[in-house]
């Protein structure tokens, strides 16, 4: 069997953990890591595109963080919007084309507007994609796309003896990646090894790296060591 050694990642997923015990290190509020993570974003952003990654999927707000205080949700939903205030004269200088996925219907108006201000902004670049994950949890992804299924053998649309494995994919929100839905290296930060309902389906045959350092403190630097682990693993894909 041909190894996968070497090869490079053409899909890396990020969890971007440990923002508020940074600012807690550094003695300031949870807000100000929040920042620092976002300011982080951009500058991964511009090295992971320079580097040759297709896809770059961003793990920024879960179903489950609606049950955080209500202040540190309302500060949360702004930093999208001053994401793009910001930085999209360098994301079209970068070739960077956005994706957002996730229950987007759910999010203040002004969070998501800017979100798909910034899908269609970008919608003609065809550089990396940046996939920011917004409002996301896998479970209710997959359960959304059984549902849609389900609605789509009762209207007769779809014989239910075809379904398979592609026809759950095509039915997840990173359907639009197409060949490159499914990531080849997941990153998780802050020392924290858990997958919490991030991309379960799609993650069934990624390599995991988990790095110590905090999300502000992930440098490109670090960045590339993961890559070049990821290089220097062999990956099975199920097969010996
Ligand atoms: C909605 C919560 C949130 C938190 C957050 N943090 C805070 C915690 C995670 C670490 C990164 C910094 N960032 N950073 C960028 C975005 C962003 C999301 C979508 C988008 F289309 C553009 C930018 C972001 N969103």
């Amino acid at each position: 069997m041909t190894t996968t050694k070497g090869h490079f990642p053409e899909h890396i997923a990020i969890i971007m953990d440990g923002n508020g015990r940074w600012a807690k290190a550094h003695h300031r509020p949870r807000a100000f890591g929040h920042k620092a993570g976002m300011d982080n974003v951009k500058t991964l952003t511009k090295a992971a595109s320079r580097m040759g990654i297709k896809v770059l999927t961003l793990y920024a707000f879960s179903t489950e963080n609606w049950k955080r205080p209500t202040d540190e949700v309302n500060y949360l939903m702004q930093l999208p919007i001053d994401f793009f205030n910001t930085f999209i004269p360098e994301l079209m200088a970068e070739n960077v084309k956005v994706n957002v996925m996730g229950f987007l219907e759910e999010l203040p108006e002004k969070t998501r507007q800017v979100t798909y201000q910034a899908m269609a902004d970008t919608a003609d670049n065809d550089g990396m994609i940046l996939n920011f994950a917004l409002n996301y949890g896998s479970r209710a992804e997959i359960t959304a796309a059984v549902q849609q299924i389900g609605r789509e053998v009762a209207n007769q649309k779809l014989d239910p003896e075809t379904i398979d494995e592609a026809t759950i994919s095509q039915h997840l929100m990173t359907t639009s990646l197409g060949a490159l839905a499914d990531p080849d290296l997941l990153i998780r930060t802050s020392g924290e090894l858990r997958l919490s309902n991030f991309l379960l389906w799609q993650l069934a045959y990624s390599e995991l790296y988990f790095s110590d350092a905090y999300w502000p403190d992930f440098t490109a630097d670090e960045l590339a060591s993961a890559i070049a682990v990821f290089q220097g693993r062999d990956r099975r894909f199920g097969g010996l």
